[in-house]
């Protein structure tokens, strides 16, 4: 595998709070990678000290094989970032704003409409920046993000401020961009968002890395060893991933009518709930 973005037994301490402790991982090439967890736990710190808008108290964090820090004006270009912070003008259209972006990158304005178009911003172009709603402002700057055709996306909660439609729209994109040969590193509170989009999630519970892995490998290795049948009469019987609980099952299954039969398997929220006793904010 190709790590492209690794971050090694890192720390961060902001006075008297621990906000990261010994975190590890490493995000491939090509990856959808998601870091999951409720409110408060360093999502967000970790994404700034990956964009070097802060320094780790110990550990190391590369990007390409090269540390972050200090060295961010050639990392950053190869970078696209969407953070708490916007980087677009508040008294500039939404067109201009990007227009200036290009003009800083040396992009053609052609590649301004294609994003506008992806972001389902097209015809808000003459927007004043000030002017968009919350969620239209998010995928703003997300379509600011874009401007530069990074090879790497790095995006705090994408997807946080909006509806359902928006969501889905923003994540075809992701999606698409993937396909394209983009690295995706996000974060987010919404469990169904990562299960549907990343390729390997981690959850972060006060600071440090609990779990990390496939969603489909993290639900098989806390999936129930059993399996429910919904018989024809209604009635439903679970019967054990034994050998006797597998005899069971294939005599009821040759005797009587069956209407469904599925494997216990919890989804990424039922897991995170077990594992930590936390709800998700
Ligand atoms: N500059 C700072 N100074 C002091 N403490 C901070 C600072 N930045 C973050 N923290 C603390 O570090 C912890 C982690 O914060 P962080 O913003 O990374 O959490 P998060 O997981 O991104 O939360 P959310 O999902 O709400 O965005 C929190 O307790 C927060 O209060």
């Amino acid at each position: 595998m190709n790590a492209i973005i690794e971050f090694e037994d890192v720390h961060k301490q902001f006075k008297e709070k621990k906000a990261l402790t010994d975190v590890n991982f490493s995000i491939n090439k090509g990856e959808i990678f998601g870091l999951v967890g409720p409110t408060g736990v360093g999502k967000t710190t970790s994404i700034k000290l990956l964009t070097d808008q802060l320094k780790p108290s110990e550990g190391t964090i590369r990007v390409f094989g090269e540390s972050v820090t200090g060295n961010h004006t050639q990392l950053l270009s190869k970078m696209g970032i969407l953070s708490d912070r916007s980087v677009l003008y508040e008294r500039l259209s939404l067109y201009d704003n990007l227009r200036f972006l290009a003009s800083l990158y040396d992009r053609p304005v052609s590649t301004i409409e294609d994003i506008l178009e992806h972001v389902g911003l097209a015809s808000s172009r003459k927007t004043t920046y000030k002017h968009l709603s919350k969620g239209m402002k998010q995928r703003a700057n997300l379509a600011a993000a874009l401007i530069h055709a990074p090879e790497i996306l790095i995006l705090d909660e994408p997807t946080a401020s909006l509806d359902p439609s928006a969501k889905a729209n923003v994540h075809a994109f992701l999606r698409q961009l993937n396909e394209q040969g983009s690295t995706i590193f996000l974060t987010s509170h919404d469990m169904n968002e990562i299960e549907s989009l990343c390729h390997r999630v981690a959850f972060m519970i006060d600071g440090t890395i609990y779990l990390c892995g496939e969603p489909a490998q993290i639900r098989s290795t806390y999936a129930a060893p059993t399996v429910t049948v919904t018989f024809a009469d209604g009635n439903v019987e679970t019967f054990n991933n034994s050998y006797t609980g597998m005899t069971s099952l294939r005599n009821a299954i040759e005797s009587r009518k069956v209407q469904s039969i599925h494997s216990d398997e919890p989804s990424l929220t039922d897991i995170f709930l077990d594992v930590t006793g936390r709800k998700f904010a």
